[in-house]
């Protein structure tokens, strides 16, 4: 018998048999996509619909699994829920658009048209704040367009994966088209070595940290996968001094705390201008302290629940001391509510700048950090310095600054007079380093389709 050394210590045999897991799947996915790309398209999209109804038959019981899980309060649970169906629900009619076209042919005898056929086995990589809706963003539009999808949720979040995946199964979709491959956080790197690697996987989609994407595009480059990556946010939140101040405020409320502030497209950076500084200030402090309920999710009223872990909280902690310590002023908040606990008081700072770290990355926390401007031309020139160009927003009753504005601003999204931009039916993404692709929309479905061009050439004239 081989001494125990010689086999090695016991975390790499657990990466060993991660690649091998991530191995036999994408094995069995492979087959599994040859046939469910034969399966006719009005017959798939029936299986999506069946999905799409299952979800929200299950609506309850996925809240109060996502609530208990991951944190959030209820009822943004149950809008999860529903939000995670639309995807499904809005793949399911637009697979069955997938138009090809027709094109002049360039010599008398012959033809030239495209099709559009399915890029074979997928994988994704999905993150912990939207357990559900990430998945079915990038699952619906795959299954839809028949490929198979691998998916691997976040160590936090498996449960919620596999519950709505265990729904996909019910609804006549392959288990082996659709496998969910969860690990702990120490080996999430050994599954996403194997999906980003094998080349049987022709298409690898991401959310998460600008971080990690870029490791895996370096991964996914060895094999020349598609990739979609839809990363880091830091969106500006800008209130002109024409803007309608409730509905400002309003629109900050649902973009900083939804979600505690974990969200990639949360209102990171308010610029507010001068006339209207403090009476936004003296609105959102109000509403904040009217609005904001901390606790458990489960609780009736309550629409705070506590960050994702230790960590996280730490990080708020350190960029609300960080810019403190540079010379913001705390309004309310800035602390979390007792020692070790995960919860974190919803936060408003002012005075702050772009000296400081708060403004500078993702907070992924419940804080409103306002900075002041003066003119149009400076807030789109502090807006656009960032290299994270997922959301915006805008706040102006003027039209032709919604225009030159929304234009203007260098993301790849623009709420203007909302806080609110998540839409099944409209392309999410970002431009500069917050990522690659578009999910959502029929965008969404092209990112899992290939074009084929075909030049037929006639016998006769
Ligand atoms: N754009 C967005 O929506 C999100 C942005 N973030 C940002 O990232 C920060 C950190 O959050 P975090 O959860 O650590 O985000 P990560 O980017 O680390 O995690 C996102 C997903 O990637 C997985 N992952 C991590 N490392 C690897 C790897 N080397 N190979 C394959 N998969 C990997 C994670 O698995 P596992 O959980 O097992 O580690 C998870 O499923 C947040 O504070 C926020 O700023 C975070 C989440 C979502
Ligand atoms: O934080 C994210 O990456 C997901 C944004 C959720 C949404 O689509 O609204």
């Amino acid at each position: 018998m081989l001494p125990l050394e010689t086999i090695g210590p016991l975390p790499s045999c657990i990466h060993l048999f991660c690649c091998w897991v991530g191995h036999q799947a994408v094995t069995a996915a492979t087959k599994a996509q040859r046939d469910w790309a034969r399966v006719p398209v009005k017959e798939r999209a029936q299986k999506l619909k069946r999905w799409y109804h299952l979800i929200m038959d299950n609506e309850d019981y996925l809240a109060r699994l996502m609530t208990t899980e991951q944190g959030k309060p209820l009822a943004e649970a149950r809008g999860e829920v529903a939000y995670a169906a639309s995807f499904v629900d809005w793949f399911a009619e637009e697979a069955l658009r997938q138009y090809g076209d027709t094109h002049p042919p360039g010599a008398g005898n012959e033809r030239i048209y495209t099709i559009h056929q399915p890029v074979g086995v997928c994988a994704c990589i999905t993150p912990w704040n939207f357990p559900l809706a990430m998945l079915t963003r990038k699952a619906g539009p795959a299954l839809a367009a028949g490929c198979a999808m691998l998916a691997k949720p976040a160590a936090a979040t498996p449960l919620s994966a596999q519950a709505i995946s265990a729904l996909a199964y019910e609804a006549g979709i392959p288990e082996a088209l659709f496998p969910v491959l969860t690990c702990d956080h120490e080996h999430s790197s050994a599954i996403g070595e194997e999906l980003t690697t094998n080349p049987a996987v022709r298409k690898i989609s991401f959310t998460g940290s600008t971080h990690v994407g870029s490791i895996l595009m370096k991964q996914a480059a060895g094999t020349i996968k598609r990739t979609s990556m839809e990363l880091g946010g830091n969106a500006p939140f800008i209130v002109m001094d024409d803007a309608d101040i409730p509905a400002a405020v309003d629109g900050a409320i649902k973009s900083k705390f939804r979600n505690s502030g974990q969200t990639c497209i949360c209102a990171n950076r308010f610029f507010v201008q001068d006339a209207v500084h403090d009476r936004f200030v003296q609105l959102l402090h109000d509403a904040m302290r009217e609005q904001l309920k901390l606790g458990n999710g489960l609780e009736d009223g309550v629409t705070q629940g506590p960050l994702i872990d230790e960590s996280a909280v730490q990080k708020v902690e350190e960029l609300v001391q960080d810019a403190l310590d540079k010379g913001a002023t705390l309004v309310a908040g800035g602390r979390r509510v007792e020692p070790n606990a995960w919860f974190f008081e919803p936060t408003l700072l002012t005075d702050v700048s772009s000296e400081m770290k708060i403004a500078q990355g993702e907070i992924f926390g419940p804080v409103a950090a306002i900075q002041r401007f003066s003119t149009e031309e400076e807030a789109l020139q502090r807006a656009n310095s960032t290299e994270l160009g997922l959301a915006s927003y805008l706040f102006t009753k003027d039209i032709d600054r919604v225009y030159r504005m929304s234009e203007g601003l260098e993301f790849g999204m623009v709420g203007v007079n909302t806080g609110l931009i998540s839409n099944a039916g409209a392309p999410f993404g970002g431009v500069k380093q917050a990522g690659v692709g578009r999910e959502g929309g029929s965008h969404g479905l092209h990112e899992y389709t290939e074009v084929k061009y075909i030049n037929l050439k006639l016998g006769q004239q």
